[in-house]
């Protein structure tokens, strides 16, 4: 297997739907998942290059696996539940600290998922929403659900605070409104749009990486993560 020549990692709380997130990317469908143990990797080729895609454990015993996982990622995706204050009050106590091992320019996306279910959340209706800014990409005919626990304002200001905690220049990093997305694994709801936006904006991430000397990321080949099997542990 071709060593991977970028990481993005999936960060959250437990249940937010980052196996989700991924397998609708990846698999194009929406299954059954089970909580995630450990982690476990997709590998995406985007143009010429090869990008691993991890999805890690929410539960609070595998905390220790996500430093880990995050040793050399070029990008990190801190996902939360938008009907659950409380997933993105967790991404700032539990999950922002364990970044610090990612690369010095590693980018970082805040996903609000679960939109689907929000009163103002997008309706059902297959793989929708590709086009657009994250947080301006909704299409609003949803009927009426939970109402909204996390608008739009309370991600961009997270990344803000983000910016701070890794002491960077806004004018040197991605705008919020261009990091920030909503959306729903269910219904495919910007999902393209968030990998998709990550992984152009990875690509010059790699080529900063490689210009600095050898990669830091895990290899795949000779580290083994936990065997990932249509129901075993990623599912
Ligand atoms: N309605 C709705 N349900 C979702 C969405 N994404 C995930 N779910 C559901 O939320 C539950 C948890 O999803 P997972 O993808 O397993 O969550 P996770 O973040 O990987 O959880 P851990 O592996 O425990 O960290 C499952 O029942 C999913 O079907 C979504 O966009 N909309
Ligand atoms: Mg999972």
């Amino acid at each position: 297997m071709r060593k991977p020549d970028g990481k993005i990692v999936l960060l959250g709380d437990m249940n937010v739907g980052k196996t989700s997130l991924l397998q609708r990317y990846m698999e194009r469908r929406f299954p059954d998942t089970v909580s995630t143990v450990g982690g476990a990797f997709y590998l995406k080729q985007w143009r010429s290059y090869h990008i691993s895609i991890w999805d890690t454990a929410g539960r609070e015993q595998f905390h220790g696996l996500g430093s880990m996982y995050c040793r050399g990622a070029a990008a990190v995706i801190l996902t939360y539940d938008v009907n659950h204050a409380q997933s993105l009050l967790e991404l700032e106590d539990r999950f922002l600290g364990l970044t610090d091992t990612a690369s010095a320019d590693c980018l970082f996306a805040i996903v609000g998922n679960k939109v689907d279910l929000s009163e103002e959340g997008p309706g059902e209706g297959g793989q929708e929403g590709g086009q657009g800014p994250g947080l301006a990409g909704g299409d609003g005919c949803a009927a009426p659900r939970l109402p909204k626990q996390v608008q739009p304002e309370d991600a961009m200001a997270f990344y803000k605070k983000i910016l701070k905690y890794k002491m960077l220049d806004e004018k040197d990093v991605p705008a919020a409104e261009q990091m920030c997305f909503e959306t729903s694994a269910k219904t495919g709801h910007n999902v393209d749009l968030l990998f998709e936006t990550l992984f152009d904006m990875v690509v010059p991430v790699i080529l900063q990486q490689r210009a600095q000397g050898p990669p830091q990321t895990v290899d795949i080949t000779s580290s083994r993560p936990p065997a990932r099997t249509r129901s075993g542990c990623c599912a």
